[in-house]
């Protein structure tokens, strides 16, 4: 567990970066740091593997003082990823995924052994090895720098807005890898963001800093979102925080029937029963005038569950198995059901 113990941080020209921040990251979880530009959260961040030192205050990161203990050392044994990946230019990315073994001491050959399985753990082919940083993707950095933070195993992963340099489809794809990284792993990760959405989908627990580095609020996604503490932190996470509270929840537990034979709207499926879409019986329409179906998963979530049912012309949803094949369908009315009843939940649970 990594805890913050009434810390502050003053910098020479008189900016306070933190005040007074008391904080409890648990152990095996994603804490995410939000909160508006300048409030505090890199400051936060690297106070914990003192790249910054407190100006009072103390921080213990597993039981131990990190004033304690000699800077560089701890540095080595935390994972650090930035938003520019940070990877040296002139370096081959296996010997980037490899500094900091080598700086252990690991040795040239184990190195670079651990470098290749991890080049393989972050979803990189093999022959990205001998490439140079500028020859990969923007997306591909930031993998290398995910694996070059993991190279020596550390217990615990800092991460200051790693994803924000790439776009939308790239990124949902890193926080993809990055949960599921997590589930084998269960590092203790700190993760900064400005986006409030990447927040929630990451967050076990998610921090909202506000101006003049306060600590406003520190909660599950859910407990954020169904009870902000207060408008700043109802503000920050915007008008949509009704529907984002929807995207916590699965459609696993939202009951299915089977496909309804009369009707105007027929789901038009293949010979394996794999949805194509939406037929209009009222009038003389082909297969190349079907509306769009997206059918959903019970992993998929009850927002878009809700979104689909919205734009269903015959207002149900096609649920398939992980094939594609359906299984059945959920009328608008149940997901709309559900989703009032996962808003009384999340009011009532703490
Ligand atoms: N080395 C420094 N010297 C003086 N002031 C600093 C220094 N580093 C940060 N600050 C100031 O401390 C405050 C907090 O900065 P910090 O970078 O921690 O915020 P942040 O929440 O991470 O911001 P952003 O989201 O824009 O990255 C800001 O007002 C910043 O200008």
């Amino acid at each position: 567990m990594i805890k913050f113990d009434a810390v502050n941080k003053r910098f020479p020209n008189g900016t306070t970066a933190v005040h007074d921040l008391t904080l409890e990251m648990p152990d095996g979880g994603i804490t995410v740091l939000v909160g508006s530009s300048g409030c505090g959260k890199t400051t936060t961040l690297r106070m914990i593997n003192r790249m910054v030192d407190p100006t009072s205050g103390t921080i213990h990161v597993g039981g131990k003082d990190v004033l304690a203990q000699d800077a560089a050392e701890l540095r080595r044994s935390i994972g650090y990823v930035i938003q520019q990946s940070g990877l040296f230019p002139h370096r081959t990315i296996i010997d980037n995924i490899a500094t900091v073994p080598l700086l252990l001491g690991w040795g040239r050959k184990k190195a670079r052994a651990r470098a290749a399985e991890l080049l393989e753990t972050v979803g990189l082919a093999p022959e990205t090895a001998k490439r140079y940083p500028h020859q990969l993707s923007g997306g591909q950095q930031q993998r290398v720098g995910v694996a070059r933070a993991l190279a020596a195993d550390p217990p615990v992963l800092l991460m200051d807005e790693p994803f924000g340099a790439v776009d939308p489809v790239v990124r949902t794809q890193l926080q993809d890898e990055l949960l599921r990284l997590q589930q084998e792993l269960s590092k203790t990760i700190v993760f900064v963001t400005h986006d409030i959405d990447e927040a929630v989908r990451l967050g076990d627990r998610i921090a909202v800093f506000r101006t003049g580095g306060h600590l406003v609020q520190c909660a599950t996604p859910a407990e954020l979102l169904a009870r902000p503490a207060d408008d700043f932190v109802a503000d920050f996470l915007g008008a949509e925080r009704g529907l984002k509270l929807l995207s916590l929840s699965t459609l696993a537990e939202v009951p299915q029937s089977p496909l309804p034979q009369t009707g105007r709207w027929e789901l038009a499926l293949d010979e394996a029963r794999v949805p194509l879409g939406w037929r209009d019986t009222a009038t003389d329409s082909s297969d190349a005038d079907l509306l769009p179906v997206r059918p959903l998963r019970d992993t998929d979530s009850l927002l878009s569950a809700l979104n689909e049912s919205v734009a269903s012309p015959a207002g149900l949803v096609a649920r398939v198995d992980a094939d594609g094949v359906l299984t059945g369908v959920t009328s608008r009315e149940d997901i709309h059901e559900r989703a009032g009843s996962a808003h009384s939940a999340a009011r009532v649970a703490v």
